[in-house]
């Protein structure tokens, strides 16, 4: 039972060496948690509700975790085949995909919440 905790509390830590690692090494990670800053300025200024700032950071929540799963991908695709090929093109293509998904749902949050304030 013990080392049921144990192996818990090893994998919260590789998870936080993870996160660390992603975020100070990981340019694409640096960027969308620059913008993320930028948008949490931006419900400080605006003084948005709390139901806007949890689907705000749902949203910040939703890119970050894929563009992270995103450098994963990248990462095996290069580590097993660092060499061209299509079939890495295709697959490194539709992981960025995946990131297109959640950047469109997080601009259609953005616009609902902060249309009205420009648009007065
Ligand atoms: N080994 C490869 N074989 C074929 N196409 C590749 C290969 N590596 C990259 N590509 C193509 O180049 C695109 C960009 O790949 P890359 O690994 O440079 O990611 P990136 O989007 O620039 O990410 P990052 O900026 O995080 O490094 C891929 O989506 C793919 O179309």
């Amino acid at each position: 039972m013990s080392g049921f905790f144990i192996d818990r509390v090893k994998s919260i830590k590789y998870a936080v060496k993870g996160f660390f690692l992603l975020l100070t090494t990981e340019n694409s990670i640096i960027t969308q948690t620059t913008i993320a800053l930028v948008f949490t300025g931006m419900g400080l200024y605006f003084k948005i509700d709390r139901v806007d700032w949890a689907l705000q950071f749902l949203a910040i929540g939703l890119v970050l975790s894929i563009e992270s799963l995103n450098t994963a991908i990248e990462k095996v695709c290069d580590f097993v085949h660092p060499d061209y090929h299509q079939k890495i093109g295709f697959i490194k293509d539709i992981a960025s995909g995946a990131v297109t998904f959640a950047v469109l749902t997080a601009l259609a949050i953005a616009l609902l919440i902060y249309a009205p304030y420009f648009l007065g």
